[in-house]
């Protein structure tokens, strides 16, 4: 099995950290989900991890081995960042199929064959200029780039985030058939939160520039609970345990609890227990403060 390990990541822009000493573990075989509000620093972490920017300080090794200007490791590593964000003028001009042919050469397990059935399936004109794309066509190309690298470890930034609902199942559909296939892994961010859920096994959640939280996913929604009524009712049964969020109607009070091991919501009092959808977690721990 492999790992790639980032510890100690900090990145600084124009004298401001927007990571914050960063410690994560990716094992091979898994789909990680990365969420975090607009300039977490997810991009910034995926490229450092995939060794396409520098840290400013940390380290990045895949089996113990540094990734930063180290072929032997970089072959199993992908990074497929939205299009319309790396697009300069050569790109701009550059017909799908000529992009495509670039991208083989610089990813040493390319499958053509895989490409060219992508190709098909998200009914590409491999002949357009990219410059001439829709917003979704150039995802297609980003997420078709992704799949066909082949490579153990494939980021794919925001890979959903100009396709419609159609092509969004679609993709999620092509990535988990590849990853029962294949075992590799893929860690993706995304803002579409609810419908990308049951396919990430793991989530990991980017706050500020500081990991606030990576766990299965599944054992997470397991304890995670909204507990609501009369405001004292609902003091009562949650008293002791960490507030993740709270409303406030009048005499009436919300709140979300993340259960650690052994603590419980006290019984006997009148309260409403509901569980949460992802989402709901997600603005729990990175919407307005408790
Ligand atoms: N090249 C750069 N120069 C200066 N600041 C940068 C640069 N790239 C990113 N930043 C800053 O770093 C922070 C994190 O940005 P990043 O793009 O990593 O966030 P993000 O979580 O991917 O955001 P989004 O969800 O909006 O895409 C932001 O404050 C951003 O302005």
């Amino acid at each position: 099995m492999s790992k790639l390990v980032g510890k100690g990541i900090t990145k600084t822009y124009g004298g401001k950290d927007v990571l914050h000493s960063v410690d994560l573990e990716l094992e091979s075989g898994k789909i990680y989900g990365m969420i975090g509000r607009n300039g977490a620093g997810k991009t910034t972490l995926l490229s450092i991890l995939t060794a396409q920017n520098p840290a400013t300080k940390g380290s990045v090794t895949l089996d113990g081995e540094p990734v930063w200007e180290n072929p032997a490791a970089l072959k199993h590593l992908c990074f497929s960042r939205e299009l319309a964000q790396v697009s300069g003028n050569n790109v701009n001009t550059m017909k799908v199929k000529e992009y495509l042919r670039i991208a083989a050469t610089f990813l040493p397990n390319w499958d053509k064959e895989m490409a060219d059935r992508l190709i098909r399936e998200f009914d590409l004109d491999v002949k357009k200029r990219i410059g001439k794309l829709s917003k979704g066509m150039m995802s297609m190309v980003t997420v078709l780039t992704a799949l066909a690298s082949k490579a153990d470890f494939t980021f794919l930034d925001e890979p959903t985030s100009g396709l419609d609902v159609v092509a969004r199942e679609k993709f999620y559909k092509i990535l988990l058939e590849e990853y029962e296939q294949t075992g590799r892994t893929f860690i993706v961010s995304t803002h579409i939160i609810e419908e990308a859920a049951d396919v990430f096994e793991e989530v990991v959640v980017l706050d500020k520039g500081s990991i606030l939280l990576k766990e299965n996913t599944q054992e997470l929604l397991e304890r995670s609970f909204h507990v609501s009524g009369r405001a004292e009712e609902v003091e009562a049964a949650v008293s002791g345990l960490r507030l993740y969020h709270e409303e406030r109607i009048g005499r009436s009070r919300g709140v979300t609890v993340l259960l650690e091991p052994g603590e419980k919501i006290r019984d006997g009092y009148d309260v409403s227990v509901q569980r949460l959808s992802l989402q709901k977690v997600f603005l729990a721990l990175c919407g307005e403060e408790a």
